[in-house]
């Protein structure tokens, strides 16, 4: 990656810091040594014994709670964090030398993974912050559904009103769902501007979310001539691929949302499918020849982005070290609520 200032290149992109645990290390250290020397003890004084068998349950029972304590201490011995600094990478970098990325979500069934879910997720991911024309985002659908289509075409158009508002008004929480339950009204303090928008936004939201639910509860109407044609009579485990582009950003216009696409995979009983390892190579083949960005990013259905500059964090991970060309596999911390 090129740079554009002198010293900015001298700070690193991310830093490692370490946490001084000396405190609990000694008090380890003196329960391990008290644990050795009970087991010295049953060791030593086992010839002694009038009955054996329990003196040596006992001695195997602290064995295995020493062997596992060891273990936790051992994970716990090292403790650090690793600071990414998304400012320094901004400034080295220019919009226009940002690598593009290809955004990877699956999702299998539509039933035991809510649609909502899922589009809340591609919601997050459409409304990050990173340069428009360098995103896409495509959608794996193992479950092969006119449900998942149609909630994705339908959060495709509700993403054309939600993004822009997250950026006018840079929203943490991108994801409507955990957004709108967090805030039940509009801050008071807040421009009237803004109160009008959220309340219109939290409405078209509260939409697709019937939308979605309605379409769920009544079964698809087999219609050839419409875009669902292709999902008539199909099976999930036995059916040709679909692949469609749902919205295209041909000009790479920034107030436009990124490359949106659907996938579901050819399906046959003859071969095994390998679950979500399957969807990951036919999504790499199928973006290799779409839009064959450097970067590709994978999240599950359910897991929504919940800091805005994600991509920037993980970027800060990606570059800027000595070693950065050898690294391929980068997994990004995710907290389970
Ligand atoms: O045939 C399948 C089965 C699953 N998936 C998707 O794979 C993801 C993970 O599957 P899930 O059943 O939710 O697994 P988890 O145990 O919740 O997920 C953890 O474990 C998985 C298997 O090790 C990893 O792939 C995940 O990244 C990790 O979060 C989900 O988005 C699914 O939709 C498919 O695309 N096709
Ligand atoms: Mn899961």
């Amino acid at each position: 990656m090129a740079t554009n200032t002198q010293d900015s290149t001298h700070l690193p992109l991310q830093e490692t810091i370490v946490h001084s645990n000396k405190t609990a290390r000694a008090i380890e250290l003196m329960v391990l040594s008290l644990l050795v020397f009970i087991l010295v003890y049953r060791v030593v004084c086992f010839k002694d014994q009038d009955q054996y068998l329990p003196w040596l349950l006992a001695f195997l029972c602290e064995s295995w709670f020493t062997f596992i304590w060891t273990l936790c201490v051992c994970i716990k011995w090292n403790q650090c964090i690793t600071k990414t600094y998304p400012d320094r990478l901004l400034k080295r970098v220019s919009e226009s030398e940002f690598p593009s990325i290809d955004i990877f979500v699956t999702t299998a069934d539509p039933i035991l993974e809510p649609s909502i879910i899922t589009m809340n997720t591609v919601l997050s991911l459409l409304a990050i912050e990173c340069p428009v024309d360098k995103l896409a985002l495509y959608l794996s659908d193992d479950g092969c559904s006119p449900l998942t289509f149609y909630s994705f075409v339908e959060t495709t158009k509700f993403a054309k009103l939600w993004v822009p508002f997250c950026k006018k008004y840079n929203i943490q929480v991108r994801a409507p769902f955990r957004y709108f339950n967090s805030q039940s009204s509009p801050l008071e303090s807040e421009s009237l501007e803004f109160q009008q928008e959220w309340k219109s936004l939290k409405k078209e939201y509260g939409e697709l979310c019937k939308k979605i639910d309605l379409a769920a509860q009544r079964p698809f109407l087999c219609d050839h001539d419409t875009d669902f044609g292709v999902f008539c009579g199909v099976h999930r485990l036995d059916h040709p691929s679909i692949i469609k582009v749902i919205s295209e950003n041909k000009e790479g216009t920034p107030s436009d949302l990124p490359h949106v696409i659907y996938i579901s995979r050819e399906k046959s009983p003859k071969h095994q499918h390998h679950y979500k390892a399957g969807a990951m190579n036919v999504l790499t083949r199928v973006s290799g020849v779409m839009t064959n960005a450097p970067l590709m990013l994978n999240v599950d259905c359910d897991m929504y982005a919940n800091n805005p500059q994600v991509f920037l964090h993980a970027m800060c991970m990606v570059f800027g070290f000595k070693d950065e060309d050898n690294c391929a596999f980068f997994p990004i911390s995710s907290s389970f609520l």
